[in-house]
C-alpha cells in the first residue's frame, strides 16, 4: 500500500509531466507521426532476404502450405524444385512455422564445415518435434556419443550375441510352418527389430520385457502423434493447450513406465557390482551408466530419457527399412537364388558365423539394401539444420537466420545425371559400380568409390543417412542388424507376395516422409531344407 507522503509524491510528478506534455506537444506529435510512418513504411518497403530465391509452389504461404501437407504434395513440390533448380536454391513452405530452404547438394562441402552455433541439427530437431510443447529433449549427445564410442567399436564382439537375438526373436514372431501363411510383416519386424537392438541397448535382462517392448515401439507413435496435434493448433494457443493435451501427457506417462522398468535393473546392476569377480554387462545401458558422471546425469530418470530416445532414432527407421527391403524381395522372386548365394559364400568364409567381416562380404546383399535406400527413399530430403547465424554461400547468396536449410535427398536419388535409368530398380547397381570401378581406378579414386556405393555410404549421393558432423551414428548397427534379418529369411523361409497381389506394394507418402505400408501383408514359410 503507497503512504500519504509517496502518495502526494506521485501526484506531483504526474503534475509535471501533464504540463511537460502541453509544452511539448507539437513535437511529441510530430515525433509520433514519423515513428508511424517509419514502421509503416519498413513493413511494405523492406527488403525480403530470400527474395532472390525462387520459391516453389503456387499462391501464398498459407496456400503453398496446404499443397504442402496434402497426400503426395511435399514429394511433387521439391521434384519440381528439383528439376528447375538443381544447381541452386528454391524455397518451400512446409507444415513448419520456418520456411525451408532447399540447397544444391554441390554445397555440402562448404556446408559441413559450418559450426554448430551457425547451423544447428538439434535445434532444427527441436523444432520438428515440437519440443517447446511437447516437453520433448531433442538433443541427447551423449546418446551420440555412446553409440560412436562405445557401440560401433563393439560391433565385432557383439556380432553373435546381437545374431542369435535375431534368430530367436524370429522363431517367436514369424510362422514355424512350411505351409505358407500370411503375416502382417511390418508388426512383426517391429517386434524383432526391437528385442534384437534391445539386447545392446538394454541388455538380455529387459529386451523380450513386453514393458520395454511397448515402449520401444510405441513412445515414437505417440511422439509423433504429439508433434501432430501440436502442430495442427493455431500458434498463439500453442503454450497455452501444448503442455496439457492428453498426447503430450501420455509422453511423460511413458517416461515414468521406463524409469519403473529400468530402475531395478540399473540397482541390482550396482548393488552386483559391490561382489566380487562382477563382470559388468556389455550394453547401452551400462555404457552410459559407467559415464554417468562425466556426462552429469545426476537423475538416474535421465537413463529411462536416453532409452527411448535411442529407440526413437533406432527401432522404426531400421522396421521402415527392413520392410522396404522385404516389400521389394517378395516381389522379385527372380533376385532371390543370387542373394541367397551371395549370403552363402560370405558365411562359407566365416564357418557359418555372422562376423563384422562376412557382413562386409555379403555384396550383392549390400547393393540390394543400398539400392532399396535410392529407389525408396523414406524422406524427400535431408541434412535439415535451422540457421541461427547468417552465413553467406560461395555463390554469393546470403542465407538469413531464423530458417531451416534441406538438401533434396529424393531428388539426387532419382537424378539420371547421377544414377543412369533411375526408374529401374537394378539389385547389383552398386555391386557393379563397385566392381567395375575398382578394376578401372585404382588406389584413393578405387577406395572412394567403394565407399560411396555401400549401405553405409555418407556422400552428396548418399544422404539417406543425412551428411557431416551429424550423419546417423547408428548406420553401422543397423546395417548389421538387417543384414542379419535378411540373410535369416534368405537362407531360412521363402517370401512372396500373397496370392492375387501382382506388384509390390506403393509406399505411403505423408509430408516429406514416405513409408511402406504397415498395413499390408507378405506370405512366408519356413524353408523345409534349412533349420534356423
Ligand atoms: C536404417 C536405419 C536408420 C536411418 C535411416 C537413420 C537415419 C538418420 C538420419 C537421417 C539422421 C540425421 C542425420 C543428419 O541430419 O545429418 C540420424 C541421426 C541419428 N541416428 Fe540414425 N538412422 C537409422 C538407424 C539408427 C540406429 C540403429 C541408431 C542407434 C543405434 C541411430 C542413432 C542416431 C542418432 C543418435 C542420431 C543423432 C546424431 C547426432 O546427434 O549427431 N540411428 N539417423
Amino acid at each position: 500500500m503507497p503512504s500519504a507522503n509517496n502518495t502526494s509524491t506521485v501526484f506531483a510528478a504526474a503534475g509535471a509531466a501533464a504540463a511537460g506534455v502541453n509544452d511539448h506537444w507539437p513535437a511529441i506529435v510530430a515525433s509520433s507521426v514519423f515513428i508511424a510512418f517509419t514502421l509503416i513504411a519498413q513493413y511494405f518497403f523492406k527488403v525480403d532476404p530470400l527474395a532472390g530465391i525462387p520459391v516453389v509452389g503456387q499462391g501464398g504461404k498459407g496456400s503453398r502450405r496446404r499443397q504442402f501437407v496434402k497426400q503426395g504434395g511435399a514429394w511433387k513440390l521439391y521434384r519440381e524444385g528439383y528439376e528447375k533448380f538443381k544447381d541452386g536454391l528454391f524455397r518451400i513452405t512446409t507444415a513448419r512455422e520456418t520456411e525451408s530452404i532447399i540447397v544444391s547438394p554441390k554445397f555440402l562441402g562448404e556446408l559441413r564445415k559450418l559450426p554448430d552455433d551457425v547451423l544447428s541439427f538439434s535445434a532444427s530437431v527441436t523444432e520438428s518435434l515440437q519440443s517447446k510443447y511437447t516437453g520433448v529433449k531433442a538433443d541427447l549427445p551423449h546418446v551420440t556419443e555412446t553409440v560412436k564410442s562405445s557401440l560401433t567399436p563393439a560391433l565385432p564382439r557383439l556380432n553373435l550375441e546381437i545374431h542369435r537375438e535375431v534368430v530367436d526373436s524370429m522363431r517367436l514372431e514369424l510362422p514355424q510352418s512350411s505351409t505358407w501363411t500370411d503375416i502382417n510383416l511390418n508388426s512383426k519386424l517391429l517386434r524383432i527389430v526391437a528385442m534384437a537392438s534391445g539386447r545392446v541397448f538394454v541388455g538380455p535382462e529387459l529386451c523380450r520385457d513386453e514393458g520395454y517392448l511397448d515402449a520401444a515401439i510405441n513412445y515414437t507413435i505417440d511422439l509423433m502423434i504429439a508433434v501432430h496435434v501440436v502442430a495442427f493448433m493455431p500458434v498463439w494457443l500453442r503454450p497455452i493447450l501444448g503442455p496439457i493435451i492428453p498426447p503430450v501427457r501420455k509422453l511423460h506417462r511413458r517416461v515414468k513406465e521406463a524409469d519403473e522398468f529400468l530402475r531395478p535393473v540399473v540397482t541390482a546392476r550396482r548393488e552386483a557390482e559391490q561382489l566380487p569377480g562382477y563382470k559388468k554387462p556389455d550394453d547401452m545401458l551400462q555404457w552410459i551408466m559407467n559415464s554417468q558422471e562425466k556426462f552429469g546425469l545426476k537423475d538416474d530418470k535421465e537413463l529411462a530419457l536416453n532409452q527411448l530416445g535411442i529407440s526413437f532414432a533406432a527401432i522404426h527407421t531400421t522396421t521402415m527399412t527392413t520392410t522396404n527391403s522385404l516389400y521389394t524381395l517378395a516381389a522379385m522372386p527372380e533376385v532371390v537364388p543370387m542373394l541367397r548365394e551371395d549370403v552363402e559364400q560370405a558365411l562359407a568364409g566365416s564357418d557359418g558365423v555372422f562376423t563384422s567381416l562376412a557382413m562386409q562380404n555379403m555384396k550383392k546383399l549390400d547393393s540390394f539394401l543400398r539400392e532399396v535406400l535410392r529407389y525408396y527413399p523414406i524422406s524427400t530430403s535431408s541434412f535439415q539444420r535451422k540457421v541461427l547465424k547468417p552465413f553467406t554461400l560461395s555463390n554469393g547468396t546470403t542465407i538469413p537466420a531464423g530458417i531451416i536449410i534441406e538438401i533434396p535427398a529424393a531428388g539426387v536419388s532419382g537424378d539420371p545425371s547421377i544414377f543412369p535409368d533411375p526408374e529401374v530398380f537394378d539389385a547389383l547397381r552398386f555391386y557393379k559400380l563397385r566392381q567395375s570401378k575398382s578394376e578401372a581406378n585404382s588406389g584413393i579414386k578405387a577406395a572412394e568409390t567403394v565407399a560411396n556405393s555401400q549401405f553405409v555410404s555418407v556422400s552428396a549421393s548418399s544422404l539417406t543417412f543425412g551428411y557431416g558432423k551429424h550423419a546417423c551414428p547408428g548406420r553401422f548397427f543397423a546395417a548389421n542388424e538387417i543384414k542379419m534379418i535378411m540373410a535369416t529369411i534368405l537362407l531360412h523361409y521363402d517370401i512372396k507376395l500373397p496370392d492375387g497381389v501382382t506388384e509390390r506394394y506403393p509406399n505411403l507418402q505423408m509430408g516429406a516422409q514416405s513409408l511402406p505400408d504397415p498395413k499390408k501383408l507378405i506370405s512366408i514359410r519356413k524353408r523345409e531344407d534349412a533349420a534356423a
